[in-house]
């Protein structure tokens, strides 16, 4: 087990006493007998934070420190004064892959998408990667973003805080780095089924915010936005969320708006073939000019909406059908628990597949699609109600894996010539990018690329 060797310096009430924050450091340190408990429980479970707060590697395991889960799973409320284990649990900020990617989902999440500002270039852009990761740093420990700290999140912990930064294609022209772009990075190709406004994918750079605190997310958005200056400014931006950690009494696979438990068929981090899938591997692929990206992956982001008041007019059995899998639990129609496999082949009293031919989990797992697999992180959105009633609402869809051309783009081509899904979803914009490794201590995010 790693070890976290600093302290970290908690955002602190200007009025703090120092026996209170004390109490709150405490709060993260190793020798609460109920870290192992907590940890223990964590690792066997899927998708959300479990309440517990934990100090998380950049793996997305658990390094260290946890505070209480309560005998139902719940956050158990520290001493007079210390912050709760959900405001306590820290993500690594450096590590072998950014933080973001195998980090359980958390409840709000930020997408933001930045263009360098004309006349920008290499050293603008690599002084913009350090400053953001200055702060990414800071503010994934629970500090302040410096003196001119907006103090949005002040009272409040690192919260699960964090920030994961990509590269697009149009970056490498910016900076005049063609020669080191991947061709894993060349862009999608079209989809019959794409709806995509340009001006809400791609972008020269991409950022990625996740924390279990709406106000500790924000505060980080802001402080990144501004860190920006006049060298990038805002292409888009998009606000997800998803279920708070502790509002289930056990941590459960994570629902979408459809109401489906979603991320059942993820790979696994302890599979043997989970960082050769998701992760960048240190010999290729490319030529050694691409080597910067070893230890990174390419991120896939789609808003999708979804039909909803289409979906909501369907029966449970028929929206059952449309994926494959029971509404209530996610086991497959073929019967079992969540975790159990579809049996492909078992055919109804009708002679028909139980798992119709064109049913979603079906269509799209590895065993269909030459193993092809991904990583599915999303957030869901929510922007409003449109004129005649119906909810901006879906899929912020975000999936990782070592290449897009072995991951998201075949399944996504099975998926567009025939998923039953698609009468109920929209691909509203699209953006890959390439995410470069964990930095290591003293690096910035790209160093590599930019100074490699
Ligand atoms: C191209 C990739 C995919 C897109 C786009 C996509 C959109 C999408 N999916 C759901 C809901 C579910 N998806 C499920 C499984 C699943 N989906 C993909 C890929 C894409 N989905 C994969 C690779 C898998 C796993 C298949 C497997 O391993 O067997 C499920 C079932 C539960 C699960 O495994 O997660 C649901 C539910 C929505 C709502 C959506 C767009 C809005
Ligand atoms: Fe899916």
């Amino acid at each position: 087990m790693a070890h976290r060797r600093h302290r970290p310096l908690l955002r602190h009430r200007p009025d703090d006493r120092p026996e209170d924050r004390e109490d709150r450091l405490n709060s993260v340190t190793e020798s609460n007998p109920d870290i192992e408990i907590s940890r223990r429980r964590l690792l066997g479970t899927v998708g959300a934070a479990g309440a517990a707060g934990l100090a998380l590697g950049a793996t997305g395991g658990a390094m260290a420190h946890s505070a209480l889960a309560g005998p139902a799973g719940g956050a158990a409320t520290g001493a007079a004064g210390s912050l709760a284990s959900l405001g306590s649990t820290q993500v690594a900020f450096h590590g072998d892959h950014q933080s973001g990617i195998t980090t359980p989902l958390q409840a709000k999440g930020h997408l933001l998408a930045f263009d360098l500002a004309p006349g920008a270039g290499r050293p603008e852009a690599a002084a913009l990667l350090r400053r953001w990761s200055d702060t990414a740093r800071l503010l994934m420990a629970g500090e302040v973003a410096g003196s001119a700290d907006s103090g949005i999140a002040l009272d409040a912990g690192p919260s699960s805080l964090t920030v994961t930064f990509g590269f697009g294609h149009s970056f490498f022209e910016r900076t005049g780095l063609t020669a080191r772009r991947p061709t894993a990075l060349d862009p999608l190709p079209a989809f019959s089924a794409d709806r995509l406004d340009e001006r809400r994918g791609n972008g020269d750079l991409w950022v990625q915010i996740g924390a279990n605190d709406g106000l500790v997310a924000f505060h980080a958005l802001r402080a990144l936005q501004k860190d920006a200056g006049t060298a990038a400014r805002v292409r888009w931006q998009m606000n997800g969320f998803n279920r708070s950690p502790g509002a289930t009494g056990t941590p459960m696979t994570a629902r979408n708006l459809m109401g489906q438990v979603d991320g059942t068929g993820n790979p696994k981090p302890a599979e043997p073939d989970f960082d050769r899938r998701i992760f960048v591997p240190d010999a290729g692929p490319g030529p050694a000019e691409h080597a910067w990206m070893a230890g990174g992956s390419y991120a896939v982001v789609r808003r999708i909406r979804m039909l909803l008041d289409d979906w909501d007019r369907q029966t449970t059995a028929q929206q059952e059908q449309v994926i494959g899998r029971t509404k209530a639990t996610g086991a497959p129609l073929t019967g079992g628990g969540e975790t159990t496999e579809m049996a492909l082949d078992k055919l109804g009293p009708d002679g028909k597949p139980v798992i119709a031919s064109n049913a979603h989990a079906r269509i799209s797992a590895p065993e269909q699609n030459g193993g092809a697999a991904m990583l599915r992180r999303p957030f869901s959105f929510h922007d409003g109600i449109d004129a005649d009633g119906a909810p901006d609402a879906g899929l912020l869809f975000i999936c990782w894996q070592a290449d897009p051309l072995r991951g998201f783009v075949p399944v996504q081509r099975k998926l567009d010539r025939g998923d039953a899904l698609s009468a109920f979803i929209r691909h509203e914009s699209s953006g890959l990018y390439a995410v470069p490794p964990g930095p290591r201590a003293g690096e910035y995010v790209g160093q590599r690329l930019l100074e490699g």
